[in-house]
């Protein structure tokens, strides 16, 4: 972490000793896992026994471009060695394993393999359901291909269409579809109103629901029947454009009506660590979308499962509202009065009084306009929580660490606030940052902060730590998907998950790290 001299001052005042004031005025609940090396975690890869992936079916050139671009991937995992198979056979799939097993990778190997019906037609589309998955897919494939191919040519090969497109302009060329469009469903559903023709549906081969509980939210039946709302409730921008792809299901309702033959094409991957029983309910018997003839189910191996995840410990610190007044205490009057920046989580100096000996502050202003806004509200932040994120990011974390802050909460006010006190924090851009394509430096590391809704998927390199702001919406399943960035199959380090949660979330945290002892992965079905 670069810290300027006025940032150290910040960190030392707060913490004389790092990392133990904090446990200390912190409550720490209780943490579980087993910190082994990662020596272990290499050991404990699900491991093929086909170790080829030639053998799966994939083309000579598309391994070898494997080899040259990710000479790490040696043999395909087991959900792998299953998934590419029943994909080129056109198999429509249910496909759950756990966190950073390498689903989205196989399943792109296996699209990237499919010859397209010609030239001019989109071959496969996957659903992502945010931004940055969407350009993580595409650096893969640019990856891949990238020592071998154009700007152009990649735009051949793979398209990302978001609505916040700040490259593709959120739409497609009608006369130059990709092979593979990454898309988030809200794009999808605009460019089908636009430009219907540009999806080229007819001749479409696949679609990959990724992440599909979050994309395709469905209540148990019970819970359905006993609420009507619930169907409009969860009826998302993903079941709309699978609806007009194959049509539109029955009313739930109505088990009098048989449904209609569903076409047998495009082929339908449904894809998650966490894949309830209800969804695989709704998509197999209410929606019309699977090809009830030819779908399978492949499940991730259990034991292989159960023990990578032990290789990540979550952990819980309660923060206090009031902590902020007992380590007041312990800074001297003069130098509070010289460093309002944390008082009462306020900051009532002018911006340009500090810029001339704050470098941190100064490379902040020039960032944004936003920032000088921020030095005049009021943070939504508790500074205590910034403040032992600051410390353990300072004492724990080699390299890379995720911040994953509440939906609502604002990622530049964090990133702001985190510089502030000497952090070296970037909003998660996977457009743009090239830090996090390269990886950072036990020199330099970096804390990348998101939202919880934008974690779902995410591959960075590097990551030993995940701090979770609170407790995420969404329950266990949620808090699975957030602790699952970390010890993931290409992992140099073993994972931390770290939760920072107010004292009326504390019953809720517990409860949530309690179940995980039962099922410590991915819910099974
Ligand atoms: N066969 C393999 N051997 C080693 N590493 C692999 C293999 N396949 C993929 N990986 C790596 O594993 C990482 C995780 O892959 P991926 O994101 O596809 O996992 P996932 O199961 O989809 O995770 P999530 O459920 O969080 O979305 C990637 O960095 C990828 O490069």
């Amino acid at each position: 972490m670069r810290l300027s001299n006025r940032s150290l001052t910040r960190l030392h005042l707060f913490c004389p000793q790092p990392g133990r004031r904090y446990l200390h005025s912190s409550e720490r609940v209780y943490s579980r896992g087993f910190d082994n090396h990662a020596k272990s975690l290499e050991k404990d890869v699900a491991r093929s026994q086909v170790d080829s992936f030639e053998a799966l079916g994939l083309h000579p050139p598309i391994v070898s471009a494997l080899r040259s671009a990710f000479p790490h991937i040696k043999s395909p995992t087991k959900s792998q060695e299953t998934l590419i198979p029943a994909v080129l056979a056109g198999n429509d799939i249910f496909l759950q394993d756990r966190t950073g097993s390498g689903k989205s990778f196989g399943l792109v190997l296996a699209l990237l393999n499919r010859s397209r019906a010609a030239k001019i037609t989109l071959s496969s589309i996957f659903i992502v359901p945010h931004r940055d998955l969407a350009y993580q897919i595409r650096r893969w494939v640019a990856r891949l291909f990238g020592h071998r191919a154009s700007a152009s040519s990649m735009n051949k090969v793979v398209q990302v269409l978001v609505r916040d497109s700040r490259d593709s302009g959120g739409s497609l060329r009608d006369d130059d579809p990709p092979h593979l469009l990454v898309a988030t469903p809200q794009a999808l559903l605009d460019v089908w109103r636009q430009q219907p023709d540009a999806l080229r549906l007819k001749t479409l081969s696949a679609i990959v629901v990724d992440e599909a509980d979050y994309l395709i939210p469905t209540v148990d039946l019970a819970h359905r029947r006993a609420d009507d709302t619930m169907k409009s409730q969860h009826a998302g921008k993903t079941r709309e454009f699978l609806n007009l792809v194959y049509g539109t299901s029955q009313s739930m309702d109505d088990d009098e009506i048989e449904p209609p033959e569903r076409r047998r094409s495009p082929q339908l991957i449904v894809s998650s660590a966490t894949m309830p029983r209800h969804l695989v309910d709704y998509v197999s018997e209410d929606s019309l979308w699977l090809n009830r003839d030819n779908w399978v189910k492949i499940y991730g191996n259990a034991t292989h499962a159960r023990r990578r995840a032990s290789l990540v410990t979550h952990s819980v610190l309660v923060v206090h509202d009031d902590m902020i007044r007992n380590i007041e205490g312990a800074i001297s009057k003069s130098r509070d009065a010289d460093d309002p920046w944390f008082r009462s989580g306020r900051v009532e100096a002018d911006a340009n009084e500090n810029a001339d000996n704050d470098a941190v502050w100064q490379h902040a202003s020039d960032e944004s306009s936003d920032w000088h806004e921020y030095s005049k509200t009021i943070s939504p932040f508790n500074p205590l929580a910034l403040e032992t994120i600051a410390t353990l990011f300072a004492t724990q974390v080699p390299t890379t660490a995720l911040l994953v802050i509440p939906s609502s909460a604002p990622v530049q006010r964090a990133v702001f606030e985190l510089r502030a006190i000497g952090v070296n924090a970037h909003g998660l851009d996977l457009l743009h940052d090239e830090q996090v394509e390269a990886g950072s430096s036990r020199s330099n590391p970096i804390l990348l902060v998101c939202t919880w809704a934008n974690t779902r998927g995410l591959d960075l390199l590097d990551l030993s730590h995940v701090f979770i702001l609170g407790v995420p919406e969404g329950g266990k399943r949620a808090y699975l998907h957030i602790a699952g960035r970390v010890g993931r199959l290409q992992s140099r380090w073993n994972g931390h998950a770290v939760m920072l949660v107010s004292p009326n979330e504390e019953a809720t945290a517990r409860g949530l790290l309690g179940s995980l002892k039962q099922e410590a992965v991915a819910v099974a079905v």
